[in-house]
């Protein structure tokens, strides 16, 4: 695998009863929800900005289930800075296994502007820290640090 498509795995989820289909394996909704959720906040970190819409999905792959009591952990990848748009490649895996549960090949949001218009983003490159974090919702550098 080339280093540049390591995907990064930010958030686990222990599979609860409330989480499950009438077959008792984890319900698909829940996973899309969930991802549909890191995806917003990966694309906000990446391209600084809070105002981004998930615009498209390609298609979903489901390769294998979890149960109640599994952890799984998702991760997201930038594979294409567009002009206004983000794209991402999403893996949910089985924490213990490492068997993959699901992949979707592109997930691609769009940056907005104050009046909820796709905007350029300027972004050409993945930060791996922080420092893209929206402007409006950083601490002032004068405030000192929670304990
Ligand atoms: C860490 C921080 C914490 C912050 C804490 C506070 C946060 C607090 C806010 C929370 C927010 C969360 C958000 C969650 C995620 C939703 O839940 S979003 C809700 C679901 N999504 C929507 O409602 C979006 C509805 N769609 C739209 O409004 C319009 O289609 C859009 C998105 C404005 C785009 O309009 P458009 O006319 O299609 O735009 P257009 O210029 O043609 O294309 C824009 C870009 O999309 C691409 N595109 C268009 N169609 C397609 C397609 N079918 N396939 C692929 N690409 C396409 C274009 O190629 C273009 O890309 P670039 O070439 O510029 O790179």
């Amino acid at each position: 695998m080339h280093s540049d498509d390591i995907i990064n795995f930010h958030t686990r989820k222990w599979i609860r009863p409330e989480d499950l289909n009438a077959n008792g394996t984890l319900f698909g909704g829940s996973l899309l929800r969930w991802i549909d959720e890191e995806a917003a906040i990966y694309a906000m970190i990446q391209l600084g900005n809070e105002r981004v819409v998930t615009k498209y999905m390609s298609e979903i792959n489901f390769l294998s289930s979890a149960t109640q009591g599994d952890i799984v952990e998702m991760g997201l990848r930038a594979v294409r800075f567009g002009t206004t748009s983000l794209t991402m490649r999403a893996e949910v895996r089985n924490l213990f296994t490492r068997h993959s549960i699901l992949t979707i090949e592109s997930i691609v949001f769009v940056n907005l502007d104050e009046e909820w218009r796709p905007a350029p983003h300027g972004r050409t490159g993945i930060t791996f820290d922080r420092d893209r974090i929206p402007e409006r919702l950083r601490p002032a550098l004068h405030e000192p640090r929670p304990r």
